[in-house]
């Protein structure tokens, strides 16, 4: 069985061709943050489905040769966990409805052009998975409620890899897991449901490209002042706020190079290690300090030292295990396997009265 994984994140597309589980070729594109400064969602997905075309073409593929494409899912309306069948609604949906322009909803419009219909297209555990507990739903103003959107694909099958180790399952176990990529979600699940993570579009600690939470009321403030258009005030916190507002650039290793010699980048830094270290803290207290691991996963993870710093504040809470990267393209590849499979019926998203 063969299957294409196509994974477009905020700072990378990560391409795989799977053969019966076993990673054939892989390929981790970088993309600057001006790279698709100026374009409109199509023109987006126009630049995306060219890398993974130049992709196939390096490697000697066509459509016919795979089984099926298995694709990031992007940000749905909230739903629970599996592996979903893509459709033109899905795709139409991800395009133009959705609440958040994130690269993870241009997968499954590619997929699909990708297939032309000749072999199925599936999602696994989107973006808006959403288990979250009925005391997490509230944000302190009826209007506004909180979101679960999160790295749910990575975060879920750390959780599940972090379990079998243990010689356990996810049903009976605590974890609080961090994920350090582009953008940060930190998550307690407790018998296998995400039950509070913080929207990692807009909450939590600032990461390399995103601002997370901010005092609210200079928000209002400087949308009211002029100074910028709706778009420019949520590019300004979703792709282009933390440590590339502060020190211009969303890469790591870039910063932690510069924080040796210059305070401002040391400063920096600090604070969005201290950020990480005090929403895992809270997780755990919500948890009553009853935790079997606190994983640490994401590109940011690579990093030994910065996953020290993180320790420093935290390895009192619990054991600290750490999942560098994400294996999300396995993950795609193997839920889509479990329904070529039959293991696993896929689901089916209707969007009827939403589109
Ligand atoms: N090997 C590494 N060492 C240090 N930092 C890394 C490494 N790999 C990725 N990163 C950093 O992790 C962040 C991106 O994480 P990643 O999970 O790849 O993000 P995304 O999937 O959102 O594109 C960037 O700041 C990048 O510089
Ligand atoms: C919007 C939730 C998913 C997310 O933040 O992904 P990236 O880290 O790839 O931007």
């Amino acid at each position: 069985m063969r299957i294409l994984v196509i994974n477009p994140g905020s700072t990378s597309t990560k391409l795989g061709i799977y053969e019966n589980n076993t990673l054939i070729r892989k390929e981790y594109v970088k993309h600057s943050p001006e790279e698709e400064e100026n374009m409109s969602i199509l023109q987006k997905v126009e630049s995306r489905s060219k890398t993974i075309n130049q992709f196939l073409e390096k490697n000697g593929y066509r459509t016919e040769d795979f089984d099926a494409i298995a694709c990031r899912g992007g940000i749905l309306p909230p739903l629970e966990s599996g592996t979903y069948q893509v459709d033109e609604d899905m795709v139409q949906y991800l395009l133009q409805k959705s609440m958040f322009d994130h690269p993870s909803n241009y997968a499954a419009p590619i997929g699909m052009a990708l297939s032309k219909e000749k072999i199925p297209v599936f999602i696994t555990d989107p973006v808006s998975v959403d288990e979250l507990c009925p005391e997490a739903r509230l944000s302190g103003i009826p209007q506004l409620k909180r979101l679960s959107l999160f790295h749910a694909l990575n975060m879920k099958a750390v959780a599940r890899e972090v379990a079998k180790e243990m010689g356990s399952d996810i049903k009976d176990l605590t974890f609080v897991i961090a994920h350090l990529g582009g953008g940060i979600s930190v998550g307690l699940q407790a018998k296998g449901k995400m039950i509070d993570v913080n929207n990692s579009k807009d909450e939590g600690p600032f990461g390399p490209n995103r601002t997370g939470d901010l005092p609210v009321g200079d928000v209002v403030e400087k949308a009211f002042s002029g100074e910028f258009t709706e778009k420019e005030l949520i590019k300004r916190y979703s792709s282009k706020g933390g440590l590339i507002s502060y020190l211009g650039t969303d890469n790591l290793r870039e910063v932690l190079d510069k924080s040796k010699y210059d305070n401002y980048a040391k400063q920096v830094l600090d604070a969005m290690i201290y950020q990480i270290a005090k929403e895992i803290g809270g997780l755990c207290a919500i948890a009553g300090g009853d935790i079997d691991a606190i994983i640490l996963t994401g590109g940011m993870a690579y990093n030994s030292d910065f996953v020290e710093r993180i320790k420093s504040y935290i390895s009192n809470f619990g054991l600290v295990v750490v999942k560098p990267g994400d294996n999300e393209l396995l993950s795609l590849a193997q839920g889509a396997e479990r329904v070529l499979n039959g293991e696993e019926e896929a689901k089916h998203l209707s969007l009827e009265g939403i589109l």
